[in-house]
């Protein structure tokens, strides 16, 4: 599974978005480290607050499927055909680094540029687990 092929398997999970409210469909698509793929959807609700992310969502499928070890995960939004990336918000970017430092993010448009990074890149000064789990 190629970054490309992760990404068509992200705009293609945009589908079930439900985003009634901002109209904004994103998809994202969870490769594990045992070739895995979990797919993700926005889902809005009433109380905006409820709203789970695409990324989450995938995230989500995939731990309560007994997956834990992320290889990558790609995003793809209504942005995605314009060449826009669509990048993790701060809450999603916490989640994605609880399972990993190096879990690699693709973002882009399958059929244009195609943007690789590590969550490890987005988050500064990143604080994890092992911060307190480490100390005596
Ligand atoms: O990376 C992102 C950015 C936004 N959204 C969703 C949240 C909300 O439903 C809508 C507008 O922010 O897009 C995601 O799912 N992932
Ligand atoms: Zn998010």
């Amino acid at each position: 599974m190629n970054n490309k092929e992760l990404l068509k398997i992200a705009e293609d999970a945009r589908k079930y978005s439900h985003s009634p409210y901002s109209n904004f469909k994103v998809g994202a698509a969870l490769l594990s480290k045992d070739n895995k793929v979990y797919t993700g959807c926005n889902i809005e609700c009433a109380s905006l607050g409820g709203t789970n992310c695409a990324e989450r969502t995938a995230i989500f499928k995939a731990i309560s499927d007994g997956t834990s070890d992320i290889e990558a995960i790609a995003i793809a939004s209504d942005n995605s055909e314009k060449n826009e990336p669509t990048y993790p918000c701060g809450i999603c970017r916490q989640v994605i680094i609880e399972f990993g430092t190096d879990i690699r993010i693709i973002t882009g448009y399958s059929e244009g540029e195609i943007q690789e990074c590590r969550i490890k890149d987005l988050i500064p000064n990143y604080f994890t687990g092992s911060d307190f789990r480490e100390t005596k």
